[in-house]
């Protein structure tokens, strides 16, 4: 009885083994007649076309190896600039520590760092650092400006907004060579009026810094324009010829802030930086996806261009 029992086990363990084989000799059946069928489609297909999807496909993938090569990474540069005494260095040391590091004196070089942003640190999410440049305002240092202008993704512009009056007009002749640099115009760099020292009652307001600002480098340009071309430093000239000058009219994107470096109120201005500077992860995620797109894009195009009717078959 014994010995029947162990002889049922083993024709049952046959059967399994024979049925595993016989499923795997149908799979193997099923993938020869699907490759079988896909080199009939593929001959069926004129040869021109498939010589284009694969011209195509080698071209598009030389180019992105190309645009990966050649592609810088995002600038992450932001260059404080404005007068002598607007605030510059001890806005760069609020940025960087959340603190104003009282006593600052005139600066006689850049003064640069590579930080997280002290309000961007108690935040969740990966945040890159910015490279923050304190370009100095007194007149002979201010050309260290354009060693960083390459790689600038914003500028700031310090005014101060306390003592405006008084240095209205050098203010408006600084910020009118900014605005007329060939790479700040041919780059669209973003340019930020920050109206600093806000934590004085008679501190002018922002739009009355705007507004006298405007008419200023309105005045400048009239000025300027008058000159004999040879003689013209600036790159470019500014606004719409007839109309009065206005920020709206420059190719790139100019803003009006208000801050106190003193007290730390400076949200706008890191609000300016967040905006130009800083790739977070989502943003790297979300060009990721875009390039995924384009991929998948490519190749839908490809499989339509082999689905496409074949001419020449009957
Ligand atoms: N009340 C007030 N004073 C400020 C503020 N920011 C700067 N100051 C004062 O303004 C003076 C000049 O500040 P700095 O930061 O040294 O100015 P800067 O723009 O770096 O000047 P340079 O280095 O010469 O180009 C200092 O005495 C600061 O204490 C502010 O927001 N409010
Ligand atoms: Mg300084």
């Amino acid at each position: 009885m014994e010995g029947l029992e162990q002889w049922k086990v083993l024709a049952e363990q046959w059967k399994k083994q024979a049925e595993k084989w016989s499923s795997q000799a149908l799979e193997h059946i099923q993938a020869e007649k699907w490759s079988s069928q896909a080199l009939e489609y593929i001959h069926q297909v004129p040869p021109e076309q498939i010589y284009a999807a694969i011209a195509i496909l080698i071209f598009t993938s030389f180019l992105l190896i190309l645009v990966r090569l050649f592609k810088r990474p995002k600038a992450n540069t932001i260059l404080l600039s404005g007068l002598s005494g607007s605030g510059k260095t001890l806005l760069f040391y609020q940025l960087r520590d959340g603190s104003s590091h009282q006593g600052t004196v005139t600066s006689m070089e850049p003064n640069e760092g590579t930080f997280v942003l002290h309000s961007e640190k108690s935040k969740n999410g990966k945040v890159n650092p910015v490279h923050l440049v304190d370009v100095p305002g007194h007149s002979r240092l201010r050309a260290k400006l354009d060693d960083f202008l390459p790689q600038a993704a914003g500028i700031v512009f310090a005014v101060d907004a306390l003592e405006f009056l008084p240095n209205c007009r050098a203010a408006s002749e600084y910020l009118y060579d900014i605005l007329t640099k060939a790479s700040v115009v041919r780059k669209k760099i973003p340019v930020l009026i920050l109206c600093n020292k806000t934590d004085k009652v008679t501190a002018h307001s922002k739009e009355f810094i705007r507004k006298q600002l405007e008419k200023e480098i309105d005045k400048l340009r009239a000025s300027r324009s008058a000159i004999s071309a040879a003689d013209i430093a600036n790159d470019f000239t500014l606004g719409v010829p007839g109309e009065p000058f206005s920020f709206h009219q420059c190719q790139n994107k100019v803003t009006v802030a208000e801050a106190s470096g003193l007290t730390g109120d400076i949200s706008q201005v890191e609000q300016f930086i967040r905006d130009h500077a800083l790739e977070r992860e989502e943003e790297k995620a979300r060009h990721r996806y875009t390039n995924a797109c384009f991929c998948c894009g490519l190749s839908e195009y490809l499989r339509r261009g082999m689905d496409a009717p074949s001419y020449g078959q009957p």
